[in-house]
C-alpha cells in the first residue's frame, strides 16, 4: 500500500498497520464498526440533543458502498440511534446494522427490520426507586435517562460532575444488585442495566455472521472495552485483522494504551474517515 493511501495518523502498531493495509486492499472483506456517543456524536450535556457528526456521516456515506459491513454498536436504543443519526434516511448505508442497548436490540438497513425485545421488569423497579434515593443524597438535580432496558444517571452539567458520579456509584451498585442488574460507569454517567449483554459479544456475533476478515472498531468509553477485548482475542488467534481506534478525551483515557490509532475527539475521527474515504477512492 503506498504511503499516500494511509489515512493519518498512521497506526502505531504493526497489527494495526496490517489491518489498515487489508482494509484498503480489500474493502469488501471489511467491517467498520462505531460507538455512537463521544465517537460519531460529539458529547453534549443533554443526551436527547446529541447528533452524529455531519462530516463523519458524509464520509460513511462514501465508504459504505465499498465495504462489506458498517455497524453502529451503542448503548443507545436502536430507535434513538436512528433518530439521532438519521441513518435510515441516508444514501450509502445499505450495509448498516445498528446494535442497540449493547447488543440487546438490532436494526438492519438492508431489510428495515428491527428487533426490540421487551425490557426486564427489574429496570422499571430500579427506576421507581431512584427519586427517593437521589433526594436522600442531595442529588435531586441528576438527570435521569430512561431507556426501558436501562436507566442512566447523568452528572454532566452539575457543578461537580466527577464528585457526584463518585457519590452515586456505590449506592447505585447496591440498588442494581438487589434487582439482579449492574451499575456500569461511563463518561459522567452511571448506567443500571442487565450486565449479560456487552459490545464484545455483540461484535463477535456480527463478525461471525458477516464473514468479514478485517474489522475496524472506534470507541471512546468504558462500554467499548469489551469490543476491544473481543477483537484483540480474535486478532491474537489469527481469526481476523483488527484496527482499534480510540477517540480519546481527558475524561476517559482507558482505551488509549490498547489502541492502534489514537484520535482526539469526534472532529478528528471525521478527519480520519474523510482521509479513509479518499484512500478507498469511494
Ligand atoms: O455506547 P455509546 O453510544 O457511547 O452510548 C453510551 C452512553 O452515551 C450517552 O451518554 C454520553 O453522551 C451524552 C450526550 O453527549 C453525554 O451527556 C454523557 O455525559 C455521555 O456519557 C447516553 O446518554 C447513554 O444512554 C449511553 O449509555
Amino acid at each position: 500500500m503506498p504511503l499516500s493511501a494511509v489515512p493519518a495518523p498512521p497506526p502505531r502498531t504493526d497489527a494495526g498497520a496490517a489491518a489498515l493495509a487489508s482494509l484498503v486492499g480489500d474493502p469488501e472483506q471489511a467491517m467498520l464498526a462505531f460507538d455512537f456517543d463521544g465517537t460519531l456524536a460529539p458529547i453534549i450535556d443533554d443526551p436527547e440533543q446529541a447528533h452524529a457528526h455531519d462530516r463523519s456521516l458524509a464520509a460513511l456515506q462514501r465508504i459504505g458502498p465499498c465495504v462489506g459491513k458498517l455497524a453502529v454498536i451503542t448503548g443507545r436504543p436502536v430507535r434513538t440511534a436512528l433518530r439521532l443519526g438519521a441513518f435510515a434516511e441516508r444514501d450509502g448505508m445499505s450495509h448498516l446494522t445498528i446494535l442497540g442497548q449493547y447488543g440487546a436490540e438490532r436494526w438492519d438497513s438492508s431489510t428495515g427490520d428491527e428487533s426490540v425485545p421487551p425490557p426486564p421488569e427489574a429496570v422499571a423497579e430500579v427506576r421507581a426507586a431512584l427519586p427517593a434515593l437521589l433526594d436522600s443524597m442531595g442529588l435531586a438535580d441528576v438527570r435521569i435517562e430512561d431507556k426501558g432496558r436501562a436507566v442512566v444517571l447523568h452528572t454532566r452539567g452539575l457543578p461537580d460532575p466527577a464528585g457526584a458520579q463518585a457519590l452515586l456509584e456505590g449506592p447505585l451498585a447496591e440498588l442494581a444488585e438487589q434487582h439482579g442488574l449492574a451499575a456500569e460507569p461511563g463518561r459522567f454517567v452511571v448506567e443500571v442495566r442487565d450486565p449479560s449483554v456487552d459490545k464484545g459479544a455483540a461484535l463477535r456475533g456480527l463478525v461471525a455472521e458477516t464473514d468479514v476478515r478485517t474489522i475496524v472498531y472506534a470507541g471512546d468509553d468504558l462500554g467499548d472495552l469489551p469490543a476491544y477485548e473481543a477483537l484483540t482475542v480474535m486478532r491474537d488467534a489469527g481469526e481476523v485483522e483488527a484496527l482499534l481506534v480510540a477517540v480519546a478525551s481527558d475524561e476517559q483515557p482507558a482505551l488509549v494504551p490498547r489502541a492502534d490509532v489514537v484520535l482526539h475527539g469526534p472532529d478528528e475521527l471525521a478527519d480520519w474517515l474523510e482521509r479513509l474515504a479518499d484512500a478507498l477512492d469511494c
